[in-house]
């Protein structure tokens, strides 16, 4: 079992934008979803692990060894899709490969040459292999990014925010991959979608502002509102009264009518109806909460 052991991690930058304080989170093998809004400090988390950046302070062990002291060990145990892979290079997608996995130390080249076919494979890209990457289509260049990820058998895999802008199809075919890599290594899927998280992570946090204001099991998490949240429809126009008066952590326009959520103990009345929690409202509430 690999365990990644976060610490007090705090990340200023130079230009004074504290971006991480007092991180501190318990990784184990299987798929941990990091949920964040834009600009909570998800990449900034991400990059500190993945031994890009050095934290201002704490600490971060994968089995024990200091990335912080040790990066060159951790990278070689590293598989990293960043939220931008950059510009390709117009080679094929498995020349591209074969030029990573030799920096990434992969020798031998049979060794090379079986593991990226078994990558291409896995990632469904093998009718592909001798195309350029720059003319695949999203998708594809993200599915691309976990093969390239995924070269030299990594126990830590670290994916910044991989689902954005992909389709509905493109996106189910995308996570189904990464649960089935999740099983045996440390799979950190970062993302500001909720329902990447729902149906693939057993363990999740939720950074807000660089701070981690929610973790555990997304059921146990969800559990703990069940009771809480209310649902009622409203006029348009009373949107800023109820939002002023009670917490109101979502508001949808849903056939022409405006459909709000709120989190409350008590019955809130005014003919609230209860309904089911869902990861959703413990999102949205969560932030009410830490802006209290
Ligand atoms: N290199 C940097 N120098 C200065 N500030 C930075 C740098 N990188 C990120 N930031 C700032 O740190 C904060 C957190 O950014 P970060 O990119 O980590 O958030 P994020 O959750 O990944 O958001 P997004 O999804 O928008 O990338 C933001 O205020 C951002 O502007």
């Amino acid at each position: 079992m690999n365990t990644l052991k976060i610490r007090n991690l705090t990340k200023t930058y130079s230009n004074g934008t504290k971006a991480l304080s007092g991180v501190s989170l318990d990784i184990t093998n299987g798929m941990f979803g990091l949920l964040g809004a834009n600009g909570a400090g998800k990449s900034s988390l991400m990059r500190t692990i993945a031994s890009l950046q050095e934290p201002s302070s704490g600490s971060i062990l994968f089995n024990e060894v200091d990335i912080v002291q040790n990066p060159q060990q951790i990278r070689k145990q590293l598989g990293y899709l960043p939220q931008e892979f950059g510009v390709y290079p117009k080679v094929s997608a498995e020349k591209l490969l074969d030029h990573l996995a030799v920096l990434k130390g992969i020798t031998g080249k049979k060794v090379r040459q079986n593991q990226i076919e078994a990558l291409l494979q896995q990632t469904n890209l093998y009718d592909h292999r001798k195309k350029s990457v720059y003319t695949f289509s999203g998708g594809m260049k993200q599915r691309f990014g976990i093969a390239q990820a995924l070269l030299g058998n990594p126990q830590l895999i670290i994916v910044d925010e991989p689902t954005a802008g992909l389709d509905p199809a493109e996106r189910n075919r995308f996570l189904n991959l990464l649960s089935e890599i999740g099983e045996n290594v440390v799979v950190i899927l970062s993302t500001h979608i909720v329902e990447d998280i729902r149906d693939l992570c057993k363990s999740m946090a939720i950074l807000s502002k660089g701070q981690i204001i929610e973790q555990g099991n997304p059921k146990d998490l969800v559990k703990k509102l069940q009771g809480k949240i209310w649902s009622k429809i409203i006029t348009k126009n009373d949107l800023d009264t109820y939002h002023r008066t009670f917490d109101v952590i979502s508001a949808r326009l849903i056939s022409g009518e405006t459909q709000i959520r709120v989190v409350s103990d008590p019955h809130p009345g005014f003919d609230f109806e209860p309904v089911e929690a869902n990861l959703e409202d413990l999102y949205f509430s969560s932030l009410i909460h830490q802006s209290i």
